[in-house]
């Protein structure tokens, strides 16, 4: 299920929103907004506890932060695939570098979410975990040196290696999956490197939802693309 426009930007709020979902709700708005102005694929990836409230109210994609490889049942404190897909969310991140998984509990995850339909974001810390990823079968890998993860200094010209490497590593084990970068970017000029170095768009974080304005951080963001 991979996205129709081009590029994909996903925009993880991670915990950095507390309240009710309304924070969460205003930068879905900023998402739509701003690609329906530049015709780019924004989707959002808020707390579990806000995907229903973000999906509801916004026609914006939204991403669970991380599912389990698991079916309904016995399990305590684990999100299953079905419920995010019902509460509204067209995928998930898995993997991401603040919820390590293991490769078996990657691959579970995968096939939970290819079997309720939701689209699959793994993310990596280099090419070889890229390549690894790869041959499980998800729509998207997001490569994230974790060091770079917040920090303001965008992967995409800090460490354009591992972004190309990874591109192809993953084209080398399976062509139908396609690469995006992720830590550090909030600029235009570290997308429009991204894109460059082969990835079909970026995973980021701070650099919108702690902008004082995030809609136009977005704009700032794909209006050179
Ligand atoms: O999920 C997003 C990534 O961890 C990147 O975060 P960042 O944009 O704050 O560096």
């Amino acid at each position: 299920m991979n996205s129709s426009k081009s590029p994909l930007i996903v925009v993880n709020l991670k915990t950095y929103l507390q309240g009710t979902g309304e924070k969460a709700v205003t930068i879905a708005k900023a998402c739509k907004n701003v690609s329906e102005k530049y015709n780019v694929d924004i989707g959002v990836s808020p707390q579990f506890c806000d995907i229903y409230q973000v999906a509801s109210q916004v026609d914006v994609p939204v991403y669970s932060q991380h599912i389990d490889g698991i079916d309904g049942g016995s399990h305590t404190g684990q999100i299953l695939a079905q419920c995010v897909k019902d509460a509204g969310a067209i995928g998930t991140l898995v993997n991401h570098s603040e919820r390590r998984l293991t490769l078996a509990d990657i691959d579970s995850s995968v096939k939970a979410a290819g079997k309720a339909g939701l689209s699959t974001i793994v993310c990596t810390n280099n090419v070889n975990t890229s390549a690894s990823a790869a041959s499980l079968g998800p729509d998207y890998i997001a490569i994230e040196p974790p060091e770079l993860i917040g920090t303001g200094v965008p992967v995409s010209s800090a460490d354009p290696q591992v972004v190309k490497g990874s591109v192809d590593a993953v084209k080398n084990v399976n062509e139908d999956v396609k690469v995006l970068c992720g830590a550090g970017i909030s600029k235009g000029e570290d997308l429009q490197a991204a894109l460059e170095l082969g990835s079909a768009g970026v995973l980021l974080a701070s650099g919108v939802v702690k902008a004082e304005d995030p809609e136009k951080a977005l704009e700032h963001l794909v209006s050179q693309i």
